[in-house]
């Protein structure tokens, strides 16, 4: 089956509008709203009625742009997308609700968008926030039940229903009930009751018309204070649920028991410390496979792919893998290579200075060991302690790792080439080894099972860095990382056998990696 026709096999995926205030703080509002219609499957449209200055402890101050504005952004939309569902959020007063009328006129009637479905229009009548903070003029009265004449539900609260049924607020649930009732037959739609304010041990909701309770749903209250735009968020899901199955059982149903997770992970997030928001997608990221997108370690690494290449195409490596090298080449290399062991078993040093925990600590120091004994033993064998002056290369790679060695976690990011592409290359190498191969002994050693150990676990103390870090912080390394590999590179292609040939190595992979 190709692409295209399981594509056509799907059902579309609604384009759900909201129509409401902005909460910077993002838990209710527009906000919200998104991350609603997001969960409950549905494309995410957002025309803003007004601007809140506020977070989880309350709402500091309400800028309300020309309501000639509103309609730009909702003409501006329906001009271009089809609407299959419009959720109606903050309005803040009676200009906005007026300038929303008269567009949801256009498009509510027959001589609005021709041949188009007329959306569902969910409509919750945002009074008061949870805070106590006023969201609507309370001029805006008799604009807003206006407006009720475009819409198919309405989602008050227990105090707002009491509003809109002109009488107390309601104590009990049959209290609700009623008042429901007479404004589901005062504007002749329906009216989902909610219970978040009532008393009890359960949360119930109904819809509700003029005749009564057509569908009712209950879940545990919860002990929590993270009720911050549970109403914006019902409302959201809602409608986006009605839009993709066209029944409002089943749709209040799928709603009632998204919010109750959403409301119970909300302990998950750390955001503020008033009324916290929900965790509107906790359920969709329990869904992805385990530890999906979690890992930067591979990125890093494809992100190196052309300094790899640009390595395993020099003379030096494919000469030394056929054994073909120079033997003046070849102890080029290795005087290089013990000078900057020496420098790199040092700043291993700092690192297990720096590490803030014994096991890191304990892996830095013997790494500096392991790299100063044994690796070295290998160059004096083949060197005779006759070292080098230290090439541009080398030195350039050391002062690299040493300015890195001001902030541990972007030395180990630095540390970490060394380990992983020379594990990388010798595994090449060592593939192509054979007991008469001129440098059997060199090409044996970095393709141990000790030097693959070695090479995951400092993998694994960069990615645990790495998960801790701040995002600059994660910025630092992995730039770290990639000098450090261009660094790698460069030392591998100082020899002769590629400084006395024509091309330059490529020195290409700059695109920093999303991390
Ligand atoms: N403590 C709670 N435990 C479980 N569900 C709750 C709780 N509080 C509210 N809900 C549910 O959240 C939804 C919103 O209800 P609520 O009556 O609080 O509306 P609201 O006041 O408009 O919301 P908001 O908090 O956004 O102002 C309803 O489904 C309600 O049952
Ligand atoms: C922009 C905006 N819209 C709606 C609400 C109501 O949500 P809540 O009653 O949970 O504060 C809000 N606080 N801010």
């Amino acid at each position: 089956m190709t692409h295209s026709a399981t594509a056509h096999q799907r059902p579309s995926i609604k384009n759900i509008l909201s129509i409401a205030g902005s909460d910077p703080s993002g838990g209710a509002g527009i906000q919200a709203d998104l991350k609603s219609i997001a969960a409950a499957g549905g494309y995410g449209m957002a025309v803003i009625s007004a601007l809140t200055a506020q977070n989880t402890r309350g709402v500091r101050a309400v800028h309300v742009p020309p309501a000639s504005f509103l309609t730009e952004q909702l003409t501006a939309i329906a001009a271009d997308l089809h609407i299959d569902a419009i959720k109606i959020g903050m309005l803040a007063n009676a200009e906005v609700i007026t300038a929303l009328g008269d567009w949801l006129n256009t498009i509510r009637t027959p001589t609005g968008l021709a041949g188009a479905m007329v959306p569902t229009v969910i409509l919750d009548p945002v009074m008061i926030a949870t805070s106590g903070d006023s969201l609507l003029d309370p001029a805006a009265d008799a604009a807003l039940r206006q407006l009720f004449t475009h819409a198919d539900v309405i989602t008050p609260n227990i105090p707002e229903l009491g509003v809109l049924a002109r009488g107390a607020v309601a104590a009990t649930w049959e209290q609700a009930v009623g008042q429901a009732r007479a404004v589901a037959a005062e504007y002749r739609l329906l009216v989902l009751a909610k219970g978040g304010h009532l008393e009890g041990t359960s949360c119930r909701d109904a819809l509700i018309d003029a005749t009564g309770v057509l569908t009712e749903v209950s879940s545990p209250r919860l002990d929590t204070q993270n009720t911050h735009g549970t109403g914006c968020s019902l409302s959201a899901a809602l409608a986006t649920h009605y839009a993709r199955g066209g029944h409002w059982p089943t749709a209040l149903a799928q709603t009632k028991t998204w919010l109750t997770e959403a409301i119970t992970r909300s302990d998950d997030l750390r955001v503020g410390h008033g009324h916290g928001p929900l965790n509107h997608l906790a359920t969709l990221w329990d869904r992805a496979p385990e530890g999906a997108g979690e890992d930067p370690m591979p990125h890093w690494w494809e992100e190196i792919t052309p300094i790899l290449t640009g390595i395993n195409q020099l003379a030096f490596i494919t000469e030394l893998s056929a054994g073909t090298l120079a033997l003046e080449h070849f102890e080029d290399y290795l005087g290089q290579d013990a000078l900057y062991l020496r420098g790199y078993a040092s700043v291993m040093s700092k690192a297990s200075a720096l590490a803030p925990d014994e096991a890191a600590r304990r892996f830095w120091a013997a790494s500096a060991a392991s790299c100063l004994e044994e690796e070295l033993a290998l160059h004096r064998g083949r060197l005779g302690n006759q070292l080098p002056e230290p090439s541009t290369a080398t030195d350039a790679y050391l002062n690299h790792l040493s300015s890195s060695a001001h902030d541990y976690p972007v030395l180990v990011a630095a540390l970490l080439p060394c380990f992983w592409i020379y594990q990388d290359v010798g595994r090449r190498l060592a593939a192509a080894n054979h007991p008469e191969h001129p440098y059997a002994d060199w090409l044996s050693n970095y393709a141990s099972e000790e030097f693959d150990a070695l090479t995951r676990e400092a993998i694994n103390i960069t990615r645990d860095v790495l998960h801790h870090a701040e995002p600059s912080t994660r910025v630092s390394m992995w730039q770290a990382f990639e000098v450090s590999s261009l660094h790698e590179l460069g030392f591998f292609a100082q020899t002769g056998a590629d400084t006395e040939q024509q091309s330059d190595p490529v020195l290409t992979a700059q695109k920093a990696p999303a991390i």
